[in-house]
């Protein structure tokens, strides 16, 4: 995630046309031209995605982009090849750390869990975080998933003119998943402030790390105390559900696993049928002789991240793919023939992932066309060679799904909606980083797993009980802290033939 950034001090006086001069870097990188003294600034603002497709289509895989006046200027290099993603993401990884700006930012306002942290912070909180994330112990979640996704799907019976907007009713249905995932039952009280609270946080989080110069956080400006107000009031309830956890019982899920067989090394484990612990009692009781355990600061911090990297990414690849198969009836009718095949009338779990090949090429499809994580920012360390040019130390790079994800050269005819495109042979056929909305290396996405276990049960879900059609043929799309929606994604919804309830 992290997209953008504005930590530039370039002080020359041009355009940022042309050819890179940057003492240190290689000064054969090309630069997008922009306007006199400014440079890519308002392009960046205004469609930094578009921006970025427009500096490979000129450019190539390796692209300078300069924004904001002189004595402020930041410089962009964007590194748009399979390969060189692979480098900077996973072989070259220690060379581009998480220290640019906007990942300061999502720090100063998230805290330092472990989507932010970094060194040894990170290797003791990845140990023990990771044993949370097991295949088995996610799958365990299943149950929580289906039982979340049913009241969504229920509700839609008494929309209006049968119209439903998907990116809110999946914005509405992921957080509804992660914070049952994180903190049970106790997750309802807490999903509203939620919902309130993290769009005012993460619109923050946006403007000040896409701007050249930022005033402290600590002024009493609006926009700081509205941010301030926010982030209090999330922080309060998190610290509430803590200080709870700590002090009682835990209340689970809603779901229920036999703990034996799920192999889980968390706390309470319990032999037979178990209901599951929710993510925040599992963080509690994480410990380790070396690592010791989360005190209840940190352990907030992990919930926030989860909440923020668990929540709109997820919803996003959700609506998309929903709203790609209301515009694709074939597709719809293929997907939901699988369901009906593999399911039946009973309910997904967990076992029946492996079972929707096709359900996981649509959001697959779903996610290259609109990667919910659509640039991944970082800082570099050391100067490194990537394909034919030289990144400088110190310089800000960015990888993008959401260019790579459309390179012709892997993704013939790249806007067309083909979820064929993700069949076993074709897959093989690709470099690994031709598609990795999931980003990728020591820094990957540890929800992977629980993220696809969630989109292949709601989506299976909602396609048996509803028939889907686009109202919205297009729906613009802009980069925030994760892609997203800035207009509605409405489809007209009726029951299928031969639907029972
Ligand atoms: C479609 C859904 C999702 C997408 C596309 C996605 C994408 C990503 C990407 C690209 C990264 C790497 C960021 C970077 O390298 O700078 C990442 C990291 C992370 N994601 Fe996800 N994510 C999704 C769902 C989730 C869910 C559901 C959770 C939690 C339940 C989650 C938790 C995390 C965490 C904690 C990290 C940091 C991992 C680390 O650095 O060790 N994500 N995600």
């Amino acid at each position: 995630m992290a997209v953008g950034s504005n930590s530039g001090t370039d002080t020359g006086t041009g355009t940022g046309a042309g050819t890179g001069t940057d003492a240190e870097g290689d000064p054969g990188i090309p630069g997008l031209a922009g306007v006199p003294l400014l440079g890519s600034l308002f392009d960046l603002r205004s469609d930094s995605l578009g921006t970025y497709l427009r500096a490979r289509r000129q450019h190539g895989d390796t692209v300078r982009i300069t924004a904001g006046p002189p004595g402020m200027r930041a410089e962009l290099y964007c590194v748009f090849s399979p390969e060189g993603a692979q480098q900077v993401l996973a072989s070259d990884a220690a060379r581009f750390r998480k220290d640019n700006h906007f990942y300061q930012e999502v720090r100063d306002s998230f805290g330092n869990g472990l989507l932010t942290s970094q060194d040894e912070d990170y290797l003791r909180q990845r140990r023990l975080v990771q044993p949370l994330f097991t295949r088995r112990r996610v799958d365990g979640y299943a149950d929580a998933i289906a039982a979340e996704t049913r009241s969504v799907v229920d509700s839609w019976g008494g929309a209006p003119d049968g119209v439903v907007d998907v990116s809110d009713e999946m914005t509405h249905l992921a957080l509804r998943a992660v914070t049952r995932i994180l903190f049970g039952t106790d997750g309802d009280a807490a999903a509203d402030v939620m919902a309130k609270c993290v769009p005012v946080i993460t619109e923050y989080v946006l403007r000040r790390g896409y701007s050249p110069a930022n005033i402290p956080r600590h002024w009493p400006t609006p926009g700081n105390r509205r941010a301030a107000a926010a982030m209090d009031k999330l922080y309060g309830v998190c610290d509430e559900i803590i200080a709870e956890r700590r002090g009682g019982a835990a209340p689970s899920t809603g779901g229920a696993v036999d703990e034996a067989a799920a192999g889980g090394t968390g706390a309470g484990e319990t032999a037979g049928e178990a209901a599951v612990e929710d993510l925040l009692t599992l963080l509690a009781a994480a410990r380790s002789s070396d690592d010791g355990e989360f005190d209840a600061s940190e352990l907030r911090d992990q919930v926030l991240i989860f909440l923020l990297a668990g929540h709109e990414t997820t919803a996003t690849s959700l609506c998309f793919a929903l709203h790609l198969l209301a515009l694709h009836p074939e597709q719809q009718d293929r997907a939901r023939a699988e369901v009906s095949r593999v399911l039946g009338d009973r309910t997904p779990g967990a076992a029946d992932l492996e079972r929707f090949p096709y359900l996981t090429q649509v959001l697959k499809e779903a996610m290259r066309l609109y990667p919910p994580a659509p640039v991944i920012g970082r800082k570099s360390v050391a100067a490194t060679r990537i394909g034919e040019y030289t990144i400088p130390a110190g310089a800000d790079v960015i990888v993008a799904p959401w260019v790579t994800h459309r390179d012709p050269a892997y993704w013939p005819d790249p806007d067309r909606f083909d979820p064929e495109r993700f069949t076993p042979e074709a897959e093989a056929a690709r470099p690994r980083y031709a598609w990795f909305p999931f980003g990728g290396g020591p820094r990957a996405c540890i929800g992977q797993h629980f993220s696809m276990l969630e989109s292949v049960i709601a989506l299976a879900m909602m396609l048996r009980a509803y028939e889907f059609e686009a109202v919205d043929t297009g729906i613009p799309v802009s980069a925030g802290v994760t892609l997203r929606t800035t207009g509605p994604a409405r489809c007209r919804i009726r029951r299928p033939d031969g639907w029972r309830a």
